[in-house]
């Protein structure tokens, strides 16, 4: 499944190109963002990031594109891959600038870790098709 998002002024380090925690930021709420709708009805909270690579600066204007997968899911928890590719502006190209994997836990009212339902994530696969 797809997500895009624009790169502004406003998300830009000192050095003049994205600044990575933006990019992290979008990365959580997108990856959560498909994550809900694989399992709805099920609140998730993300407990972990990892295999986490800048790959290239990230100039202002570039279009990025947020890729995100399934990859495994466990008794209680879900992992998903996130590749984000990156369309400078007036480029013809896209370039991949990101990649992590994300992964989200069910939880109860309380914060408590619940069995996620085995039906599993139907939506995003259907959608990437
Ligand atoms: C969308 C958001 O931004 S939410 C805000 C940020 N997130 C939070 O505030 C969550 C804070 N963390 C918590 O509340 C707790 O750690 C919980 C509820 C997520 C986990 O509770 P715990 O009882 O410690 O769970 P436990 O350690 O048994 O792990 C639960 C599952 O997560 C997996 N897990 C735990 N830590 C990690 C990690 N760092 N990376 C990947 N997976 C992990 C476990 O393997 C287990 O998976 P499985 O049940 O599918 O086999």
């Amino acid at each position: 499944m797809n997500n895009y998002t624009i790169v502004r002024q406003e998300h830009l380090n000192h050095y003049g190109f994205l600044f990575g925690g933006a990019m992290l930021k979008w990365v959580d709420e997108f990856a959560w963002l498909v994550a809900s709708r694989d399992f709805p009805g099920c609140p998730l909270v993300t407990v972990g990031m990892d295999r986490i690579s800048f790959r290239q600066p990230v100039a202002n204007g570039s279009i990025l594109r947020f890729h995100i997968l399934p990859e495994k899911q466990g008794a209680t928890s879900i992992r998903y891959v996130v590749d984000v590719y990156a369309d400078e502006p007036g480029g013809r190209e896209e370039k991949e600038v990101f990649s992590t994997t994300v992964t989200f836990v069910h939880v109860d009212a309380q914060g408590h870790k619940q069995p996620l339902p085995r039906s599993g994530p139907l939506r995003s696969l259907d959608d990437s098709a």
